[in-house]
């Protein structure tokens, strides 16, 4: 039986809703600038200041070599230029201290600001994407969007931008300044940082574009060798294959050293001509050597040595910002993108004017569904559940069963035909109008990190405490959460955890709370032990009343127990009726449960009961049990 989360569809091109709306997201995805578009004003402003402080930074600088420059020329002092440029220096000063105190307070109140608007985007559209597109995505694929990328673009906000252009404009500033002074030694003051940007290209080449390549596929696959090994670990271990996993790590360890060394070979000699060219000893000593040769032969004046001594240094700023600003850049452009992918996935498709179902019969109308093109699992099939009956939908693992109750709640759509409920399409439905009629229980039950009170109600949650405790009760999970440290208080995952036929228990009290005319179980009683099993099934038997009722049965005793049977088998209904219909014909039904497949069945489910539970931290999880829950995401 496949698992709720794990249900990871890739839909047929057939039609298929998702493979549609795929396309759509081609042409609707957002611009990384459009992102960023409604905070372009304070951003503007945080660059303006961040420069201007920068540039005003200079200000001390220039009249210390200006007073030196007066000073120490020969003839009488001009007081009145001297104050001018101490004043000039300190006003320069403040206003770098008031400029770059609050591009700082501005920037990292601005990157506050964006980083919530887009983790309010992400959560808004996350709630509303399709279940089934959810589901495939990765373990951490999600939280790494919603928590690194978005974290990745506080440089890129309240730094970078700001700090890249000072860079550049100080620089130009001082040049302009020095080719006053002398333009002679302002080119021997520039001769290390030409030099240093002529051996760029020298990084540049297709060689070593080649190794740097290599260098992030190697660390890839030391990513993809360290998660298979940690996540298989158990298995590997328990079947003796401990070494072999072990050495598929250590291969890729291996090779990436390789690799890694053919890179840093490449590089090493070209990197350490630059960073030798921009050394602060190199930059003086060209400066000095430069400077000696013009004032013994070239007739400049000693004091004007001092303005290339004290703004010489600051040229080589561009070169080495371009290193590390622009990977902060890149690694903020690609968080930027994937957000950005994200927001672009189009949520479910909800219809301008909903349709409103009449009762709560359920149909399923020429269903076919594929997860990949060519390969249909569902072939179409007709069914009708009508309210107040049980369909125990029985067949061979892989004929479909859980695809087909997945339909329901509308996990993605068919490729083919419909699913009627109450006579209107799902597609036709308000999802929270779904989200009222609908709930189910899977095998996989993901519980949030939450009390167990929460994790009940979370369809319904004002419930009183009492209609929670009812619920337990009715799932048989009540004396087990009066034996947790704090009871229905109790925080799941971090006070307690449960098993994995506890955990589904604790489904089927929030789905019994939810009280949705249409319930879709994975056989609840699974994990159980056989007397919590009985009484179990004794509760989901008296579930009828008006209630539309789809379970996929493991057990015989549970398909006996249901108003009808529905046998599927590649994808079709090969039999249907009451249960005892079947028995008598001795058709597929029966055969199913003579020839011990039932038992395979039942191994499986065994083999998972050792298992626990899953929990979600509140805020990620896409509810497996939804009633008006899913309402509540749309909201
Ligand atoms: N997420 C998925 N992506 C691609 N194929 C899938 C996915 N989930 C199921 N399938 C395929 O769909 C087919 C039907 O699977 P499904 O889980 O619906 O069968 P099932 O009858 O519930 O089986 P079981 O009783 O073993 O759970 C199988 O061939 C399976 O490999």
């Amino acid at each position: 039986m496949t698992t709720t989360s794990a249900t990871t569809p890739t839909q047929s091109s057939q039609s298929s809703q998702p493979s549609q709306s795929d396309q759509s997201a081609q042409s609707a995805r957002p611009s990384v600038a459009g992102l960023l578009r409604p905070f372009g004003r304070s951003f503007a402003a945080v660059v303006a200041l961040q420069v201007a402080g920068a540039v005003a930074g200079l200000a001390p600088l220039l009249a210390v070599a200006e007073l030196g420059r007066t000073l120490l020329s020969p003839g009488p002092v001009d007081d009145g230029h001297v104050r001018t440029v101490v004043a000039a220096g300190a006003a320069g000063l403040l206003l770098h201290l008031l400029c770059t105190t609050a591009s700082s307070g501005i920037g990292h109140l601005l990157d506050g600001r964006v980083q919530l608007a887009l983790r309010r985007q992400l959560a808004a559209r996350l709630g509303r994407v399709p279940i089934g597109w959810l589901a495939r995505r990765r373990t951490g694929e999600l939280a790494k969007v919603v928590g690194d990328d978005v974290g990745a673009v506080h440089p890129f906000i309240a730094h970078t931008p700001g700090e890249l252009t000072s860079a550049f404009v100080v620089p130009l500033i001082s040049l302009v300044y020095l080719c006053t002074v002398d333009w002679r030694l302002t080119l021997i003051t520039l001769a290390p940082v030409i030099l240093a940007v002529a051996l760029v290209p020298l990084m540049l080449t297709p060689a070593r574009q080649r190794e740097e390549r290599d260098r992030d596929a190697a660390m890839g696959r030391i990513a993809d060798a360290a998660v298979e090994f940690v996540q298989g670990i158990a298995v590997v271990k328990t079947f003796g294959g401990a070494g072999r996993a072990h050495r598929a790590f250590r291969t890729a360890t291996d090779e990436f050293t390789e690799v890694f060394h053919r890179f840093v070979r490449g590089l090493a000699g070209t990197a350490a001509a630059m960073q030798t060219l921009l050394s602060p000893p190199f930059v003086l000593l060209a400066v000095l050597t430069g400077g000696t040769a013009l004032i013994t032969g070239g007739g400049m004046p000693p004091a004007d040595l001092l303005p290339f001594l004290l703004l010489g240094l600051g040229l080589t700023a561009p070169v080495a910002a371009l290193g590390h600003g622009f990977d902060d850049m890149r690694a903020a452009h690609q968080a930027l993108r994937r957000i950005r992918d994200v927001l672009a996935v189009p949520p479910l498709p909800q219809p301008a004017r909903p349709a409103v179902p009449r009762g709560h019969r359920v149909e399923l109308r020429g269903v076919r569904f594929g997860y990949e093109d060519g390969h249909e699992v569902l072939r179409g099939v007709d069914l009708v559940l009508e309210p107040g009956t049980i369909t125990a939908l029985v067949g061979p693992s892989g004929s479909g069963k859980s695809t087909l109750v997945r339909l329901l709640p509308r996990f993605f759509d068919p490729g083919h035909g419909s699913v009627l409920l109450g006579g209107a399409d799902l597609r036709d439905l308000d999802s929270r109008e779904l989200g009222r009629a609908v709930s189910f229980v899977f095998q996989d039950m993901r519980l949030l990190r939450a009390s167990v009170a929460e994790n009940i109600a979370l369809a319904v949650p004002h419930a009183a405490p009492g209609d929670v405790e009812r619920a337990a009760r009715a799932a048989h999970i009540h004396d087990r959460i009066l034996q947790l440290p704090r009871g229905y208080d109790t925080v799941l995952g971090e006070e307690a955890a449960l098993s994995g036929g506890e955990a589904q228990r604790i489904a089927l009290a929030r789905a019994l709370l939810a009280d949705t005319p249409v319930l879709v179980l994975d056989e609840a009683t699974a994990f159980a032990d056989p007397r919590t099993e009985l009484a179990v099934r004794r509760t989901l038997t008296s579930l009828g009343e008006d209630r539309t009722v789809l379970v996929i049965a493991h057990r015989l005793e549970t398909a006996r127990a249901a108003d009808t049977v529905v046998v599927l088998r590649d994808g079709r209904i090969v039999e249907r009726g009451t249960p005892d219909e079947l028995l008598v014909e001795q058709g597929e039904f029966t055969a199913l449960w003579q020839s011990g497949r039932a038992g395979e069945v039942r191994t499986g489910t065994t083999a998972r009961a050792g298992r626990t539970a899953r929990t979600t931290p509140r805020a990620t999880t896409p509810g497996t049990t939804h009633g008006p829950a899913r309402g509540e995401d749309d909201r």
